[in-house]
């Protein structure tokens, strides 16, 4: 299953974030900045968890042809020893839920309707792809440079075929009454998770628990008691359609982008100042610079997903090997970046997707390999 070079990866030692099955750790590929997802396949055997590892990397693998401005963009997956690395660009400003929860941070509304239209944008592009993300929430939206949403943790996302089949999941607090009652659920779902999205955002609260006894519907008495005054009408009226009890009532992505673009225009001549993008992970090794400009070399054969299965099976047989052993510390991580910077056999190289870029000698190694190979501008 192996694509990405893992002699190219570096990662630093100690990881910055954690999910329920992994290590995020900030790293770096060809010299460039990225985040590494770090899954240990015995948990994920463990814990049945495969169907929605495999899920994860094919969704993240259909995206990666045609990258959107609002959703992490996917560099690889690689693999060593009993560990598995999903590999994607980094994202420094933290997720969306700690910003909101921090009374530091000024958000004027103008800034809170850009950041609901990238979350828009994203979504209405995952569902044109027949994407259902299914556990959106604010922890979920990363925010990159000039607060640009991005959206993460595919996790649970799946391509619709069949809503009958769909199982629950998701986070309680996130998810449309439908879901949790088990009943038949669609894309509608996440209108739902994103409405909720839109009234954390314009209240910088979280609701009381959803209860069972109200069939899991708002307690909207207590929602028009956050709501800040001055909140914009429609920007309310939208939270409180896209959160409609009945799927059928709710908007599409298509139609929640309109109208958040026009809600953003109507805005374009009140002056406000927007907060400085928060930087929650620092970049020491690396100068905006080469974050600006940076460019990926994304490796993935064509037959990445087809020895999943084999591969989880011939993991049980395997030793337990020393984790960070296998890792190189970030003192490579300068010699990586200088070889990478000072290589002066470059080459132009340009695939149907991306622009001509100058090209290093391990990308024409991977060539040779037959690796299908592309740069994301
Ligand atoms: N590309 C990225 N850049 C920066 N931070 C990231 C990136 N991807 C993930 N993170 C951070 O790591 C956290 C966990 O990542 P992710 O949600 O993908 O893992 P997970 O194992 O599915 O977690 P969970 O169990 O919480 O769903 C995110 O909430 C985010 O803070």
């Amino acid at each position: 299953m192996e694509n990405i070079d893992c002699e190219r990866l570096v990662i630093e030692e100690t990881e910055f974030s954690k999910g329920a099955f992994s290590k995020v750790y900030k790293g770096s590929y060809f010299g460039n900045p990225v985040c590494v997802k770090v899954i240990k396949k015995e948990s994920i055997i463990e814990n049945d968890m495969e169907i929605f590892l495999e899920r994860e990397i094919q969704v993240l693998k259909n995206l990666f042809n045609q990258p959107h401005n609002c959703i992490i963009r996917f560099i690889g997956i690689g693999e060593k020893d009993s560990l598995l690395f999903i590999v994607t660009e980094l994202v420094n400003g933290g997720d969306l839920g700690n910003v909101l929860y921090d009374r530091s941070f000024n958000l004027p509304w103008k800034l809170k309707i850009k950041i609901a239209k990238d979350i828009s944008d994203g979504m209405k592009y995952l569902h044109e792809k027949q994407i259902m993300h299914r556990d959106l929430k604010s922890s979920n939206l990363l925010i990159g440079k000039n607060w640009n949403i991005k959206i993460c943790d595919f996790g649970f996302a799946k391509f619709v075929n069949n809503p009958l089949s769909m199982t629950i999941c998701g986070t309680d607090e996130f998810m449309s009454p439908e879901v949790i009652l088990g009943i038949q659920y669609s894309y509608s779902a996440d209108v739902y998770s994103f409405g909720m999205v839109l009234i954390e955002l314009i209240t910088r609260n979280r609701l009381e628990e959803r209860l069972p006894q109200n069939n899991f519907d708002i307690d909207y008495e207590e929602l028009q008691n956050l709501i800040p005054s001055d909140c914009p009408r429609d920007f309310y009226e939208l939270a409180l359609k896209c959160c409609s009890y009945y799927p059928k009532d709710r908007p599409t992505f298509n139609e929640i982008y309109d109208i958040l673009d026009k809600m953003g225009e109507k805005l374009s001549t009140i002056v406000e100042s927007t907060p400085t993008t928060p930087q929650v992970i620092k970049n020491p090794l690396f100068d905006e610079s080469c974050i600006d400009n940076w460019f990926m070399l994304s490796l993935i054969p064509d037959d990445c997903l087809e020895n999943i299965n084999e591969d989880f099976t011939s993991i049980n047989n395997n030793n337990n090997s020393n984790n960070k052993n296998n890792i190189k510390n970030n003192d490579d991580n300068n010699s990586s970046n200088s070889n990478t910077n000072n290589n002066d056999n470059s080459l132009k190289e340009s695939c149907e997707n991306c622009e001509i870029r100058e090209i290093d000698e391990s990308f024409k190694k991977a060539k040779s390999n037959n690796w299908r190979a592309c740069s994301i501008s």
